[in-house]
């Protein structure tokens, strides 16, 4: 199968150390015998603290943007560090590069494009463009919950849910740099017009990715109608 694998930055780097990108190397090798992987990682804390300084240097949001996309790229060369000769050992900037380096059968990592959306947003229009039969989104949570379940402790995990309820769900939230929290819907547009089969899952037990490979039920579905 081709896969495209989205890793928040919030699993790689919440500790700041390598013991993530590790974990994820020998799982995305293993994988990568069997499939072509595709790996988009995100900015996490990192990204937001730059955004945060450049804001308040008076940078325009294209610009906070811009400072995200650049910390998802240095997250990139660290997953590319972690997988060394498995993987082609540069980070596309856009998708045809992605696509080209993809030739060379090793697995691609890259991380965000142009300003306006999350890297969310770049796993699902990669997902498009390389015509994958697989999206799975590594996240700090469960999968998607009625309600923010850092906030609220009656929140519940939702197991399915089509692509268009989802959309409406997040048409109320902040589309500012470093807060297209949880998903976003540049990316949601993507799996509903290219009925993508799609996973979100809690990337914090990298064994969830294997467990969404293989089609288990883990975490969310996004499903179309
Ligand atoms: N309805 C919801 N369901 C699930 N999580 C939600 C929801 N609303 C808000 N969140 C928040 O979204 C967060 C996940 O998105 P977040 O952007 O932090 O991380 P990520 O997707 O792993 O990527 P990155 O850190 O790279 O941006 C969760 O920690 C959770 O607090
Ligand atoms: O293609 C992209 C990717 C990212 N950004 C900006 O960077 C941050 C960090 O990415 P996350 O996926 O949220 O971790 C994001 O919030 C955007 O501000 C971008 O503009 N374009």
């Amino acid at each position: 199968m081709k896969i495209v694998i989205a890793i928040g930055g919030s699993i790689l780097l919440k500790e700041y150390d390598c013991k993530k990108f590790q974990e994820y190397s020998a799982i995305l090798k293993d994988l990568s015998t069997e499939h072509e992987l595709f790996v988009v990682v995100g900015g996490g804390k990192p990204a937001r603290e730059y955004i945060n300084v450049v804001r308040d240097l008076g940078a325009g949001e294209a610009q906070c943007d811009d400072i995200g996309i650049e910390v998802t790229r240095i997250n990139a060369k660290l997953m590319l560090s972690a997988l060394g000769d498995a993987a082609y050992q540069r980070v596309p900037h856009n998708f045809q590069e992605a696509l080209e380096f993809s030739a060379t059968g090793k697995i691609i990592v890259m991380g965000g494009t142009e300003p306006a959306h999350s890297t969310d947003a770049v796993s699902a229009i990669l997902a498009e463009y390389i015509q994958a039969d697989k999206l799975i989104n590594l996240t700090s949570v469960d999968g998607m919950y009625t309600k923010d379940p850092n906030k609220f402790d009656d929140a519940e995990l939702v197991s399915e849910i089509t692509a268009t309820e989802l959309l409406n769900f997040l048409s109320d939230k902040d589309v500012k740099a470093g807060t297209y929290e949880f998903f976003d819907t540049t990316a949601v547009q993507m799996i509903k017009r290219s009925d993508l089969e799609t996973v979100i899952t809690n990337g914090f037990k990298p064994e969830n990715l294997i467990k969404a490979v293989n089609g288990e039920t883990v975490g969310t579905k996004i499903i179309n109608e």
